[in-house]
Parts: structure tokens; sequence; C-alpha cells
């Protein structure tokens, strides 16, 4: 059963439309992740499951229930936000036990001090020490909860934040860009951090982000999110290699999707300027297609393997493991397409390569960006100039 379901949510501020008719449901122990550019919505659409803010039209079900019309508090929900939040001046231990706090004491139990030395209430802030230690522990940072947030790594940071979140038992974790503030190594040891967090505690998880390494690692699926749509919703696998459309296609993969122009011919077959894709597009002939092939799909090799057309290297990226050949025409200096090459390259730049790419590994999209179904006709078979 699904634990969380998104039916329809619009939302406009004033005149612009933000989100428009977004639908998703996130089942038990999935992480699902709302990927797309600033500023298209991501970040609304949190808010609004979080009962932060009111969708226009549409509803919000958690567990089989319609929550939209209770309180943030009402639903149960977890959320970290972007900033952490944590309170400064107190301790990560209290940082952890204030939702508990404020749900289990009263306004004057918490502040005023002759009212904290009753008995029902040392037995309500034991019991929260002990939700709290047994929280910390789990999270490995017993050690470090009685320190202020400006004495903690930005993991330990974070792993509080989350323990805040958690410590009401919320089987829902919402995290608006949570590692968006942390530096690139530390920021990928986070992000396995809140992964394995999310395992051993089972949770249901939406995550937001902008950054597309971090969806595809830890995302079970992802809602590509442009332009206050889900473009699409899928595996990580086959968002990358299924686009559903051209939009999809160049959002995801670093480097982007190498696209060039093509022109179908009566047999459904697809010719650019230097490639034939022998395959059976269902285009009509004389339709001008947009072609789109990964990089890992570009082949480079000596001319007696490869029979495509010859193309000069105007760069190469070597990144130790892998590296990134950039390829243009004569003399130009403007890449015509980017190969990924394995682990060492003799290329260099200057020298010529000869160019293939398989036809059943290229992606074809009409003139508007939608996708268009291909059938390859020689499954091995390279496209040639
Ligand atoms: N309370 C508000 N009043 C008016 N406009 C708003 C409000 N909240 C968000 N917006 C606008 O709605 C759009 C979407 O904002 P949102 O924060 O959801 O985007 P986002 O995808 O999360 O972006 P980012 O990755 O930059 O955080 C933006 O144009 C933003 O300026």
């Amino acid at each position: 059963m699904s634990v969380l379901v998104v039916r329809g949510v619009s939302k406009s501020f004033g005149a612009g439309s933000v989100l428009s008719g977004i639908d998703l449901d996130i089942g038990e122990g999935e992480i699902v992740t709302l990927l797309g550019p600033s500023g298209c919505g991501k970040s609304t659409l949190l808010r609004i499951i979080a009962g932060l803010e009111v969708a226009d039209t549409g509803a919000i079900e958690i567990g089989g229930r319609d929550v939209s019309r209770l309180a943030p508090g009402a639903r149960n929900i977890a959320m970290v936000f972007q900033s952490l939040a944590l309170y400064p001046h107190l301790t990560g231990r209290q940082n952890m036990a204030l939702p508990l706090r404020v749900r289990r004491l009263g306004r004057w139990q918490r502040l005023f001090s002759p009212l904290r030395l009753s008995q029902s209430v040392r037995t309500i802030e034991r019991e929260i020490d002990a939700a709290v230690d047994d929280l910390a522990a789990r999270l490995a940072i017993a050690e470090v909860i009685d320190r202020v947030p400006a004495r903690l790594s930005g993991g330990q940071r974070q792993r509080v934040a989350i323990g805040r979140a958690l410590i009401r038992d919320s089987r829902l974790l919402l995290l608006d860009e949570p590692l968006s503030s942390l530096d690139a190594k530390v920021r990928a040891q986070a992000r396995e951090e809140i992964v394995q967090i999310q395992r051993s505690f089972g949770l249901s998880c939406v995550f937001v982000t902008h950054d597309q390494g971090e969806a595809l690692a830890i995302s079970d699926r992802i809602a590509v999110m442009l332009g206050g749509r889900v473009a699409q919703f899928d595996t990580p696998a086959e968002i990358y290699r299924n686009p559903v459309s051209l939009e999809v296609a160049r959002f995801v993969g670093t480097p982007t999707i190498n696209c060039f122009e093509g022109i179908v011919d009566a047999q459904g077959r697809v010719h650019t300027g230097s490639f034939l894709f022998d395959t059976r597009l269902a285009a009509p002939a004389g339709d001008t297609v947009t072609v789109a092939v990964r990089p890992e799909h570009v082949r480079l090799g000596p001319a007696r393997e490869l029979s495509g057309p010859v193309l000069r290297v105007v760069r190469v990226e070597d990144h130790g493991h892998d590296g990134l050949v950039h390829l243009g025409r004569g003399d130009s200096l403007a890449p015509a397409l980017i190969a990924r090459s394995g682990q060492s390259t003799s290329l260099r730049s200057g020298d010529e390569a000869r160019v293939a790419i398989a036809a059943e590994e290229a992606l074809f999209f009409t003139r508007d960006g939608a996708r268009l179904e291909s059938t390859p006709v020689r499954m091995a078979d390279y496209a040639r100039g």
C-alpha cells in the first residue's frame, strides 16, 4: 500500500502557476526524489505534503487517510529543512528533545523551574531523555549529543536534525535539500548516511534535490519536475535509459546527452549529416527529428574497426577512471559530440577519430520533444556515414 499519495495537486502564487496536476505515490520503505531545476516547485510540493502550504486543488493522503485539511503537527510527518534549522544555543540533546517536550509538557512546565521539579514533570523529562538516548545511539551520535551545533561536524548536525524529526516516531521523512550546504566529499558521505538511516529505520522518504547525481544515487524512484509538472516518475535506470521526452533526456545525465537533427526517410531510417541510423521509426517520411545519444554510446576507434565519420578531437578530459573526448568537425572548435572513453585513451586534441553509434542506442524525439518509438533493424550494426 502507498504510504503517501499526492493526487492532482495544483498551486499558484498570485497569477503564477507553480504546480499543476501533480500525481505521485510513495510506497513503504521507498526513497522518492523530487528532482528539478531551481524554481520548478519542489519545495512548494514538499511544503504542501507537510501541511506548511495549502494546495489550491488536489489532495494529500497518508496511510490511506486524506490529511489535506490537517495541521502539520497532526500529519505525523518528519521534516528536515535545507538549513537543518537547529537551535544554536541548545545542545544536540535539547534540539532532539524539543518536539517531545512541546507535545508532552505544558508551556509553564517547560519554562517555569519550580514546576519542572514536580514528580510528574521529572518522570516525563526522564522518559524524553531515554527516548533521545535511544535514538542518538541508533544514529551513532550518543557521544556528541550534549554538544551545541557549532561543535558538531556537518554530518553530525544532519543526524541531530534527522533525530529531531524522527523523535515522534514518524514513518514518513521529508528532506528538503539537506545536503546542499556541505562540501562535495562530506555531501557524498552524508548522502550514504541518509540511505543507511532510512533503511535501518524502514522509513519512507521524499527527498528534494536539484542535483541529478544525488537523485540517481539514492532514489528508488525519481519524479523529474520540470515547469511545475511531473515530467516522468520512474526508477533512475528507466529515467536515464528511457526518457519520455527530450527535456527529461537533456536534464538527466552528465555530460548532457548529445543531440543532433535528422531526417526520416521512406523506410523509417534516420539520416543526419554524418550518420545513417538503420531503424524503423514511427514517423512520417521527411519529418525532422532529434537524435539523442549518451556519451557512453559514442564509440571511437580505428578506421578498420568502425565505419562512421571521422571527427577531430577538440579536447580530452582525463578523469583518471574514465575520460571525455570532445569531438568537432574539421577546424571548428565547437564540439559536435562528446564520447566517454575508457580508463585510458591515447587520443589527444588535434587527433582524428572515427566515430560510430549503434542504432539501438540512439533515442529519437519529435520536434516538440516527444519520444518516438524506434525498432533497430540490425541490432549489432553501427550507424555509418
Ligand atoms: N510564498 C510564496 N509566494 C510567492 N511565490 C512563491 C512562494 N513560494 C514559492 N514561490 C515561487 O514558486 C516557485 C517555486 O518555488 P520552490 O521553492 O517550490 O522551487 P524549488 O524547485 O524548490 O526551487 P529551489 O531548488 O531553488 O529551492 C518560485 O518561482 C518561487 O519564487
